[in-house]
């Protein structure tokens, strides 16, 4: 199997990128540790303090966030951060070339159960024209992503990642501590009949997601005339990684349970990289409106509704809101 490197260079990643990619690894890599050892160590549970989102945030956030954060901005390679875990971004170096913006763990209300919980980050050129501090550094749309994965801290270590030439598996090896590539250019079935969301949220949705679950509760009884099932690991980097693995429609509607907020899942450290990895593996990622990557970002935090998946299952979702 070959090592994260010489892949990289298969694909003609540039030598800079590949540096700050290794960076990114090594940071994961202790977080996975830090995750395996959470209990023994009393990282389990919450801190006292609420993030800018109003979220409570978990020991185990704020240790992954600062572990991220420090390595990335000690490496010398980043103009700028921005971390569901911070306020606004923080300044690298001037001359750094790239921005990365990041989920130090995904799915955190996982932490506590020993389910599944992930890092998320996605990469852009940094603007040479503006200073480090300046958050306009971050108004650069999914389309402009170089780089862009998941790491997800499972019964094994697993990244997924892209750089603009498909989608490609690694597993952290633990014997020499490297990521070994498993599979080359993973590819999405265009069709299933597997679907994921938050059943609980249903009464709160909009007429084209009621009308669409409904349709696939009805299976085979129904229009669709073939059964679905139903998975919701509650981490998008488990339910994107099963989409990934074995197909799937992966969503998270806008509601109105909350009017001043419509959408749960973040443009920039979830919506965006998750995007560009599925539509890298020849899937599709959509909001009810248009395409995530295309999206020209007003706020590091910004909100977004999220369907993606199967091409063909996506296609039809979307089918319900021309209606
Ligand atoms: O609580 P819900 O509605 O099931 O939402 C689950 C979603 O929220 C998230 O946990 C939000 O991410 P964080 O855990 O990083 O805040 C997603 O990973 C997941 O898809
Ligand atoms: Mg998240
Ligand atoms: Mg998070």
């Amino acid at each position: 199997m070959q090592r994260l490197a010489p892949a990289l260079r298969a694909d003609n990643v540039p030598l800079d990128l590949i540096s700050l990619i290794k960076t990114i690894l090594a940071a994961t890599k202790e977080i996975s540790f830090r995750v395996s050892q959470a209990q023994l160590g009393g990282l389990m549970g919450s801190t006292l303090d609420e993030n800018i989102q109003g979220e409570v945030q978990k020991k185990l956030d704020v240790v992954a966030n600062e572990l991220f954060k420090d390595i990335l901005l000690e490496s010398g390679f980043v103009k700028a951060i921005s971390s569901e875990e911070e306020d606004t971004s923080v300044a690298g170096e001037d001359n750094g070339k790239f921005i990365v913006s990041f989920d130090p763990l995904d799915g955190s209300s996982n932490i506590d159960i020993n389910s599944l919980i992930g890092t998320i980050f996605s990469i852009h050129k940094a603007k040479p024209e503006l200073a480090a501090g300046d958050p306009d550094q971050f108004k650069q749309a999914g389309n402009t992503q170089v780089c862009a994965g998941y790491v997800l801290y499972g019964p094994s270590t697993m990244l997924v990642m892209t750089t603009g030439k498909g989608t490609h598996f690694y597993v952290l090896d633990r014997t020499h501590g490297g990521y070994l590539l498993v599979e080359r250019n993973v590819q999405v079935p265009v069709d299933t009949q597997e679907f994921a969301i938050n059943m609980s949220n249903q009464r709160f949705w909009q007429a084209p997601m009621q009308n669409y679950i409904n349709d696939l509760l009805a299976g085979d009884t129904g229009p669709r005339g073939k059964n679905f099932n139903m998975r919701w690991i509650a981490a998008m980097v488990g339910d994107i990684h099963r989409v990934l693995t074995r197909g799937g429609i992966f969503t998270y509607p806008a509601d109105n349970k909350d009017a001043n907020k419509p959408y749960k899942l973040r443009l920039m450290y979830e919506a965006n990289p998750m995007s560009f990895l599925i539509e890298q593996a020849g899937g599709m990622a959509m909001t009810s409106e248009g395409r995530i990557m295309d999206m020209e970002p007003s706020d590091i935090h910004q909100r977004v509704e999220v369907i993606m998946g199967s091409k063909n299952e996506v296609e039809h979702c979307l089918s319900y809101y021309k209606k």
